[in-house]
């Protein structure tokens, strides 16, 4: 029986790409429209496992999704960079000064941003995904309209690249982490782990967090603050950090908690980066 894997967005998105490189081509894929819909999906058994992108390089976190993770009780069993280019497309035959309005998802159009500054003229406008406005310019023969998206959703949906690799860096990745309901079956390769702290408000209280990560050999390749929204102005911190002794990482872990406040692990995985 082949997995079933949730995911944001339809054939042609990056979601899709990474769902079936990960998973597979023989991957039943679930296509959702929001990021909360493929959460509970996850958490409610029905996916197996769900792919979602947490962070780009240029554009950044997509903060939303730490919540989703957090809220839905979700684990993250491993992680995926894709590297992504973004190609401006019309039905066939459209000119570039003649495009009015310019559709894709909120991340894509943030990775486009100095494009778009040249290209005033273009109204920017949030989709569910890269990949639906491509199939939705197809269907409807709309004139005068662009999506951003793959290469593979121009294909896919028979639409004409008016302008290449428009990111605003040429090197743009995004990372996506892999989820599911269930913890990872211990994997003995793991050398990098995600976790939550919440610490009081105290003077030093981070540098001495981030101190003791130190000593205890953890190297870490993320941290992000998100607001804890019972307590206004309070913060958890989501950390990210890779390391080689798997024990160290685990006394790090009980200190958190005996020293310093509660501590959430959401996974422990390989680093792919
Ligand atoms: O719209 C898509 O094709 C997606 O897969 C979404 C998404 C994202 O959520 O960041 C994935 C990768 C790129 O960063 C741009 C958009």
């Amino acid at each position: 029986m082949s997995l079933k894997i949730a995911i944001q967005g339809i054939p042609g998105s990056f979601h899709h790409q990474v769902a079936l490189k990960a998973y597979g081509d023989e991957a039943e894929i679930l296509p959702f429209n929001t990021f909360e819909a493929v959460a509970k999906s996850i958490s409610q058994g029905e996916a197996d496992f769900g792919v979602m992108a947490i962070e780009n390089s240029i554009a950044g976190a997509i903060l939303p999704n730490y919540d989703l993770l957090d809220r839905y009780e979700l684990f993250i069993t491993d992680e995926f960079y894709l590297p992504i280019s973004h190609q401006l497309m019309a039905l066939p035959g459209q000119q570039i000064e003649k495009i009015k309005e310019v559709r894709s998802h909120p991340m894509a159009l943030l990775q486009c941003k100095t494009f778009l500054a040249q290209h005033p003229n273009m109204k920017q406008v949030d989709d569910i995904d890269t990949a639906t406005v491509a199939k939705r310019i197809s269907q409807e023969q709309s004139e005068g309209l662009a999506a951003i998206a793959s290469e593979i959703a121009a294909e896919i949906y028979g639409l004409e690249i008016l302008a290449r690799d428009i990111q605003t860096v040429k090197s743009n990745f995004t990372r996506f982490i892999l989820l599911a309901n269930k913890i990872n079956p211990s994997d003995e390769g793991s050398n990098k782990a995600s976790f939550k702290v919440t610490i009081k408000n105290e003077q030093g209280g981070l540098a001495q967090l981030l101190s003791m990560l130190a000593y205890k050999g953890l190297d870490l390749s993320k941290i992000q603050s998100i607001p804890v929204i019972e307590k206004p102005w309070e913060y958890s911190f989501f950390i990210d950090a890779v390391f080689t002794n798997y024990e160290n990482y685990r006394d790090a872990m009980n200190l958190i908690q005996r020293d310093f406040g509660d501590v959430k692990i959401f996974g422990e995985y390989r680093s792919r980066k």
